[in-house]
């Protein structure tokens, strides 16, 4: 048999995966998720869209500064500012550093967006790519809104821009519409249609409106395609993006019939995914392929059964070459720094030997409540004892009463700069009450745009987490917390939002 091609894995949950409502990273947010995406050895990371703004320049400029390893890309409209501004952060990857630029080449998006005709669109790509090549021969250019877009003109712009310096020229389905099929025939067609095609990897990268996202990345690949742009847990713009973990492990699984295969490390799948969805508070449904939180589990009689003879009756893949560690350790009130570290380290956390400490006295106080430590658990001590940011303002103490009579109420004690206060509020509920209690007391003119509770674990001893979407001026911040109780874990969420908030007005705008 002869040697399975390589696929190139291009990531951009840093870029269109932040596209998701809800989904922005702080600069440092993004450079943790980076420092995972290297170690999964992605082979392009879409680091941002440094015009966009102050904080996506400085993200973008800081992980070129920062990864070894992986090709740092970051995106530009077809414009001379947006390209200089790309490359004014890329620059620090040196010849790992890729300006991808784009521009629409459907009808729909050229009449009525760009208000631009072909000719035009094609002369705006070309100048663009040839601005672009004069900084880095790694160009990437998007024809965005491809699979609408009139066949012919597809292949016309894609010869234009390879003649002029694209080395990577994508085929995007921008809004989720094609279907595997008519994917492929795209591919062929351009395949053979566009004489100087071999001089460019062609590149696919797919939304999932119809869910068809990964189907369709794998018949491109099938068509000829060389790099697949996703993101991780899929998330994008509207219903996401291919998702990596199920396109890569799609390839891995089925070399007997697809001859390919990709250099992502999979072992660290189900550690990045777990990160992602810390840092956005964006879960992943229990169902979700290769990293759902059922995704490994047996719940059938039949099954468990069929299991227990055999794993490979009912799993196509192994829970560890994602690496989830089937038998696991469990934690609890006995356990010790040993499992403890290990099991931080299989979920993907590299800490100082003074946070391990912090996060074990907080594991021991857990334990004694909570009969055992779930990975869920651990992530929520993490992201409360570690990622946390200055605490202006802390909770000191709170007491809620609520029920089918009474009127909620609360009452919370906290420490704001530095002085003790107290207030008692009543609200439309436990949660209302708790959230006006702390808002009058911090003094912030904020706006709640969203709330989520989740019992992280299974059981009646579940640690609760909560997350909390505050807005303020314009700039918004999630906040997390968790605790075994709810209504606890929703004041911290909210302040840990406020503490947000606090921190970054005290930075400069280029700061942010
Ligand atoms: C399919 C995709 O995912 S494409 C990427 C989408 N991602 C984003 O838009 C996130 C980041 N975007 C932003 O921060 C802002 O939209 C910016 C900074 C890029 C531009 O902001 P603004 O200058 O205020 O423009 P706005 O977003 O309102 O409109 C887009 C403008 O870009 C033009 N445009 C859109 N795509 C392109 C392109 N590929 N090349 C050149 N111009 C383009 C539009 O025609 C419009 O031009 P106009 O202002 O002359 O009418
Ligand atoms: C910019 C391009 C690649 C894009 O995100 C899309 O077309 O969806």
């Amino acid at each position: 048999m002869s040697e399975p091609k390589k696929i190139l894995i291009f990531d951009t949950t840093l870029r269109d995966g932040e596209q998701s409502p809800g989904a922005s990273m702080t600069i440092e947010e993004k450079l943790r998720i980076a420092h995972q995406l290297e170690k999964m050895n992605v082979d392009v990371m879409e680091a941002g869209f440094p015009i966009a703004s102050e904080g996506d320049f400085e993200a973008v400029k800081k992980i070129a500064q920062t990864i070894k390893g992986p090709q740092i890309a970051g995106l530009s409209r077809a414009n001379d500012k947006d390209i200089d501004r790309a490359w004014e952060a890329l620059k620090y990857a040196g010849d790992r550093g890729r300006i991808h630029t784009f521009i629409a080449t459907s009808d729909i998006h050229m009449k009525h967006k760009l208000k631009m005709t072909e000719d035009e669109v094609v002369e705006t790509a070309v100048k663009a790519v040839k601005r672009a090549a004069g900084y880095t021969p790694n160009v990437e250019f998007s024809a965005e809104d491809a699979v609408r877009t009139r066949l012919p003109f597809l292949a016309r712009i894609v010869e234009a821009v390879i003649d002029a310096g694209a080395t990577t020229v994508n085929i995007p389905d921008t809004v989720g519409y094609t279907m595997p099929n008519e994917y492929y025939d795209i591919i062929r067609y351009l395949k053979e249609n566009v004489p100087n095609i071999e001089r460019a990897v062609i590149s696919v990268h797919c939304h999932n409106d119809l869910g068809l996202s990964v189907a369709n990345s794998l018949a491109a690949i099938r068509a000829g395609a060389g790099q697949v742009e996703c993101t991780v847990n899929g998330i994008g713009e509207r219903a996401g993006n291919c998702s990596l973990e199920e396109v890569v492990m799609g390839l891995k699984t089925r070399q007997d019939i697809m001859p390919y295969k990709t250099d992502v490390v999979t072992e660290h799948i189900y550690a990045t995914s777990r990160l992602l969805t810390t840092i956005t508070g964006i879960v992943v449904q229990p169902n979700k392929a290769i990293v759902g939180a059922n995704a490994f589990a047996h719940e059938a009689g039949i099954h468990q059964h069929g299991v227990l003879m055999e794993k490979s009756t009912y799993e196509i893949m192994t829970p560890e070459s994602i690496g989830l560690n089937q038998n696991k350790l469990v934690l609890g009130k006995h356990s010790g720094r040993h499992a403890f570290i290990q099991r931080l380290e299989s979920l993907g956390y590299d800490l100082s030997k003074e946070d391990i400490e912090k996060a074990f006295v907080r594991f021991k106080a857990l334990a004694d409540v909570k009969k055992e430590i779930f990975d869920e658990d651990l992530d929520a001590i993490v992201a409360d004892e570690i990622i946390r940011v200055p605490e202006r303002y802390k909770l000191l103490q709170m007491n809620v009463s609520s029920g089918s009579f009474a009127a909620p109420t609360a009452t919370v004690q906290m420490e704001v700069d530095g002085e003790i206060c107290k207030t008692a509020v009543i609200g439309d509920g436990p949660v209302d009450a708790t959230f006006k209690a702390i808002k009058d007391l911090s003094g912030c003119d904020v706006r709640l745009l969203h709330f989520s509770v989740g019992a992280i674990t299974g059981g009646t001893d579940a640690q609760g987490e909560c997350t909390v979407r505050l807005e303020e001026q314009g700039r918004e911040q999630l906040g997390q917390g968790a605790h075994p109780d709810i209504i606890v874990a929703a004041a911290k969420a909210y302040i840990n939002a406020l503490n947000k908030i606090a921190s970054l007005q005290k930075r400069t705008p280029v700061d942010l």
